[in-house]
Protein backbone atom coordinates (compact mmCIF):
# COMPACT_ATOMS: atom_id res chain seq x y z
CA UNK A 1 0.00 0.00 0.00
CA UNK A 2 1.20 3.32 -0.83
CA UNK A 3 0.56 6.03 2.33
CA UNK A 4 1.06 9.62 1.52
CA UNK A 5 3.87 11.73 3.15
CA UNK A 6 2.38 14.79 4.84
CA UNK A 7 2.84 17.93 2.70
CA UNK A 8 5.61 19.42 4.42
CA UNK A 9 3.71 22.29 4.08
CA UNK A 10 0.24 21.46 6.14
CA UNK A 11 0.24 23.19 9.29
CA UNK A 12 1.31 19.94 11.70
CA UNK A 13 -1.99 18.44 13.53
CA UNK A 14 0.29 15.70 15.32
CA UNK A 15 1.38 16.26 19.08
CA UNK A 16 4.68 17.22 18.84
CA UNK A 17 4.18 19.27 15.47
CA UNK A 18 1.86 21.14 17.12
CA UNK A 19 3.62 21.82 20.19
CA UNK A 20 6.64 23.05 18.15
CA UNK A 21 4.57 25.15 16.29
CA UNK A 22 2.85 26.57 19.65
CA UNK A 23 6.09 27.43 21.41
CA UNK A 24 7.07 29.17 18.57
CA UNK A 25 4.48 30.91 18.48
CA UNK A 26 4.26 31.84 21.93
CA UNK A 27 7.55 32.91 21.71
CA UNK A 28 7.07 35.38 19.72
CA UNK A 29 4.04 36.91 20.86
CA UNK A 30 5.63 37.75 24.32
CA UNK A 31 8.83 38.77 23.06
CA UNK A 32 6.43 41.38 21.08
CA UNK A 33 4.68 42.40 24.02
CA UNK A 34 5.33 45.79 25.80
CA UNK A 35 5.96 44.92 29.81
CA UNK A 36 3.08 47.44 30.48
CA UNK A 37 0.67 45.71 28.12
CA UNK A 38 1.67 42.10 29.59
CA UNK A 39 0.48 43.13 33.18
CA UNK A 40 -2.52 44.39 31.79
CA UNK A 41 -3.35 41.10 30.04
CA UNK A 42 -2.07 39.31 33.14
CA UNK A 43 -4.59 41.76 34.94
CA UNK A 44 -7.51 40.56 32.30
CA UNK A 45 -6.64 37.15 32.89
CA UNK A 46 -6.99 37.61 37.17
CA UNK A 47 -10.47 39.50 36.43
CA UNK A 48 -11.73 36.63 33.58
CA UNK A 49 -10.80 34.27 36.91
CA UNK A 50 -12.70 36.13 39.50
CA UNK A 51 -16.28 33.83 39.99
CA UNK A 52 -14.04 30.56 39.97
CA UNK A 53 -11.33 32.10 42.47
CA UNK A 54 -14.49 32.89 44.55
CA UNK A 55 -15.54 29.71 44.51
CA UNK A 56 -12.46 27.91 45.47
CA UNK A 57 -10.80 27.01 48.61
CA UNK A 58 -7.35 25.96 48.10
CA UNK A 59 -5.68 27.58 44.61
CA UNK A 60 -3.35 25.95 42.59
CA UNK A 61 -1.30 27.81 39.94
CA UNK A 62 2.42 27.84 38.76
CA UNK A 63 5.27 29.78 38.44
CA UNK A 64 5.20 31.62 34.87
CA UNK A 65 8.21 30.66 32.46
CA UNK A 66 9.72 33.05 30.08
CA UNK A 67 6.70 33.14 27.07
CA UNK A 68 3.96 32.14 29.66
CA UNK A 69 1.46 34.33 31.00
CA UNK A 70 1.21 34.87 34.51
CA UNK A 71 -0.91 33.56 37.19
CA UNK A 72 0.30 35.56 39.49
CA UNK A 73 -2.08 38.46 39.61
CA UNK A 74 -4.89 35.95 39.82
CA UNK A 75 -2.69 33.84 43.15
CA UNK A 76 -2.83 37.15 44.60
CA UNK A 77 -6.45 37.85 44.19
CA UNK A 78 -7.16 34.37 45.98
CA UNK A 79 -5.45 35.24 48.81
CA UNK A 80 -6.88 38.55 49.00
CA UNK A 81 -9.85 36.68 48.90
CA UNK A 82 -8.86 34.39 51.90
CA UNK A 83 -8.18 31.44 49.99
CA UNK A 84 -5.21 28.88 50.69
CA UNK A 85 -3.07 29.47 47.33
CA UNK A 86 -0.33 26.94 46.71
CA UNK A 87 2.37 26.08 43.74
CA UNK A 88 4.08 23.47 42.39
CA UNK A 89 6.85 21.94 44.09
CA UNK A 90 9.61 19.22 42.85
CA UNK A 91 12.15 17.59 44.53
CA UNK A 92 14.22 16.90 41.83
CA UNK A 93 13.43 17.36 37.97
CA UNK A 94 11.82 13.97 37.12
CA UNK A 95 10.37 13.82 40.41
CA UNK A 96 6.95 13.75 41.46
CA UNK A 97 5.22 17.08 41.16
CA UNK A 98 3.28 18.44 44.55
CA UNK A 99 1.45 21.78 45.58
CA UNK A 100 2.35 22.95 48.43
CA UNK A 101 1.72 26.46 50.43
CA UNK A 102 4.10 29.10 50.96
CA UNK A 103 6.12 31.74 49.12
CA UNK A 104 8.29 30.50 46.14
CA UNK A 105 11.65 31.15 47.89
CA UNK A 106 13.67 27.88 46.71
CA UNK A 107 15.26 27.29 43.53
CA UNK A 108 13.24 24.69 41.54
CA UNK A 109 13.76 22.70 38.24
CA UNK A 110 13.62 25.01 34.84
CA UNK A 111 14.85 28.03 37.07
CA UNK A 112 11.50 28.36 38.61
CA UNK A 113 11.06 29.04 42.38
CA UNK A 114 9.09 26.98 44.62
CA UNK A 115 7.74 26.87 48.10
CA UNK A 116 10.29 25.16 50.34
CA UNK A 117 9.82 21.33 50.53
CA UNK A 118 9.11 21.19 53.91
CA UNK A 119 5.35 23.62 53.83
CA UNK A 120 2.25 22.03 53.61
CA UNK A 121 1.41 19.69 51.09
CA UNK A 122 -2.15 20.64 49.75
CA UNK A 123 -5.39 19.75 47.62
CA UNK A 124 -6.60 21.83 45.87
CA UNK A 125 -10.21 22.07 44.78
CA UNK A 126 -8.86 25.08 41.65
CA UNK A 127 -6.17 24.19 39.38
CA UNK A 128 -4.65 26.84 37.10
CA UNK A 129 -2.50 25.11 34.56
CA UNK A 130 -0.15 25.88 32.36
CA UNK A 131 -0.29 25.12 28.66
CA UNK A 132 1.25 25.27 24.92
CA UNK A 133 -2.07 24.83 23.81
CA UNK A 134 -5.65 23.43 23.67
CA UNK A 135 -8.85 22.52 21.91
CA UNK A 136 -12.54 23.33 22.10
CA UNK A 137 -13.12 20.08 24.16
CA UNK A 138 -10.15 20.44 26.94
CA UNK A 139 -7.80 18.43 25.10
CA UNK A 140 -4.41 20.08 26.30
CA UNK A 141 -0.77 19.60 25.09
CA UNK A 142 1.88 20.39 27.83
CA UNK A 143 5.65 20.79 27.52
CA UNK A 144 5.89 16.87 27.03
CA UNK A 145 7.05 16.03 30.70
CA UNK A 146 3.47 14.14 31.39
CA UNK A 147 3.97 16.32 34.80
CA UNK A 148 0.59 18.26 35.10
CA UNK A 149 -0.89 14.48 33.32
CA UNK A 150 0.50 12.55 36.79
CA UNK A 151 -0.29 15.34 39.17
CA UNK A 152 -3.80 15.86 37.96
CA UNK A 153 -4.93 12.41 38.05
CA UNK A 154 -6.07 12.11 41.52
CA UNK A 155 -7.39 15.75 41.07
CA UNK A 156 -9.99 15.83 38.14
CA UNK A 157 -12.41 14.02 40.29
CA UNK A 158 -12.31 17.06 43.59
CA UNK A 159 -10.76 20.14 41.42
CA UNK A 160 -11.69 22.20 38.23
CA UNK A 161 -8.71 21.78 36.11
CA UNK A 162 -8.36 25.25 34.34
CA UNK A 163 -6.02 25.85 31.63
CA UNK A 164 -4.47 29.13 31.21
CA UNK A 165 -3.06 30.72 28.56
CA UNK A 166 -2.74 34.21 25.96
CA UNK A 167 -5.67 33.83 24.08
CA UNK A 168 -4.33 31.98 20.55
CA UNK A 169 -3.47 29.37 22.65
CA UNK A 170 -7.04 28.06 22.57
CA UNK A 171 -6.88 26.30 18.86
CA UNK A 172 -9.52 25.80 16.44
CA UNK A 173 -8.80 22.28 15.43
CA UNK A 174 -8.70 19.38 17.09
CA UNK A 175 -5.77 18.46 19.98
CA UNK A 176 -4.63 14.60 19.64
CA UNK A 177 -5.00 13.23 23.23
CA UNK A 178 -3.45 10.10 24.27
CA UNK A 179 -4.54 7.94 26.83
CA UNK A 180 -3.25 9.39 29.93
CA UNK A 181 -4.25 12.76 29.06
CA UNK A 182 -6.03 15.01 31.56
CA UNK A 183 -8.71 16.60 29.99
CA UNK A 184 -9.65 20.49 30.89
CA UNK A 185 -12.58 21.41 32.80
CA UNK A 186 -12.27 25.34 30.99
CA UNK A 187 -10.08 27.85 29.19
CA UNK A 188 -8.58 30.94 30.76
CA UNK A 189 -7.19 33.74 28.89
CA UNK A 190 -6.88 37.69 29.16
CA UNK A 191 -10.55 37.39 26.37
CA UNK A 192 -12.10 35.80 29.49
CA UNK A 193 -13.25 32.48 30.69
CA UNK A 194 -14.49 29.47 28.04
CA UNK A 195 -15.94 25.81 30.01
CA UNK A 196 -15.63 23.03 27.89
CA UNK A 197 -18.04 20.27 27.85
CA UNK A 198 -16.20 18.15 30.56
N1 LIG B 1 5.49 27.27 34.49
C1 LIG B 1 5.48 25.98 34.22
N2 LIG B 1 5.90 25.11 35.14
C2 LIG B 1 5.91 23.79 34.83
C3 LIG B 1 5.51 23.32 33.58
C4 LIG B 1 5.08 24.27 32.62
O1 LIG B 1 4.69 23.97 31.48
N3 LIG B 1 5.09 25.59 32.99
N4 LIG B 1 5.54 21.98 33.32
C5 LIG B 1 4.58 21.34 32.53
O2 LIG B 1 4.53 20.17 32.41
C6 LIG B 1 6.50 21.18 34.07
C7 LIG B 1 7.90 21.47 33.55
N5 LIG B 1 8.10 20.96 32.24
C8 LIG B 1 9.08 21.38 31.36
C9 LIG B 1 9.31 20.59 30.26
C10 LIG B 1 10.27 20.95 29.34
C11 LIG B 1 11.00 22.11 29.51
C12 LIG B 1 12.04 22.48 28.50
O3 LIG B 1 12.15 21.84 27.47
N6 LIG B 1 12.81 23.57 28.78
C13 LIG B 1 13.86 24.12 27.98
C14 LIG B 1 15.08 23.27 28.01
C15 LIG B 1 16.05 23.72 29.09
C16 LIG B 1 15.69 23.21 30.44
O4 LIG B 1 15.30 22.02 30.56
O5 LIG B 1 15.81 23.97 31.40
C17 LIG B 1 13.39 24.47 26.58
O6 LIG B 1 12.41 25.21 26.53
O7 LIG B 1 13.95 24.05 25.58
C18 LIG B 1 10.76 22.90 30.61
C19 LIG B 1 9.81 22.53 31.53
C20 LIG B 1 6.34 21.50 35.51
N7 LIG B 1 6.37 22.93 35.77
N1 LIG C 1 -0.48 9.18 34.58
C1 LIG C 1 0.68 8.86 34.00
N2 LIG C 1 1.40 7.80 34.41
C2 LIG C 1 2.57 7.49 33.84
N3 LIG C 1 3.13 8.19 32.81
C3 LIG C 1 2.48 9.25 32.36
C4 LIG C 1 1.22 9.66 32.93
N4 LIG C 1 0.82 10.76 32.29
C5 LIG C 1 1.75 11.03 31.37
N5 LIG C 1 2.76 10.13 31.38
C6 LIG C 1 3.94 10.12 30.51
O1 LIG C 1 4.39 11.45 30.30
C7 LIG C 1 4.90 11.61 28.98
C8 LIG C 1 4.57 12.94 28.38
O2 LIG C 1 3.20 13.03 28.11
P1 LIG C 1 2.61 14.22 27.20
O3 LIG C 1 3.37 14.38 25.94
O4 LIG C 1 1.11 14.04 27.12
O5 LIG C 1 2.97 15.47 28.14
P2 LIG C 1 2.27 16.86 28.29
O6 LIG C 1 0.85 16.71 28.72
O7 LIG C 1 2.52 17.67 27.09
O8 LIG C 1 3.16 17.42 29.49
P3 LIG C 1 2.83 18.06 30.92
O9 LIG C 1 1.68 17.30 31.53
O10 LIG C 1 4.12 17.88 31.67
O11 LIG C 1 2.54 19.47 30.67
C9 LIG C 1 4.37 10.44 28.18
O12 LIG C 1 5.47 9.75 27.66
C10 LIG C 1 3.60 9.59 29.16
O13 LIG C 1 3.99 8.25 29.06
Amino acid sequence: MVVPSPSPFAPPTDKAGLRARLRAERRAYAASLAPETRVALEADLAAALEPLLFAARVVAAYQPMKDEISPLAALARASALGKVTALPAFAARDARMTFRSGEASQPGPWGLLQPPLDSAPVTPDLVLIPLVACDPDGNRIGMGQGHYDRALEGLRGSARLVGIGWDFQLLDQAVPADPWDQPLHAFAAPSGLKEFAR
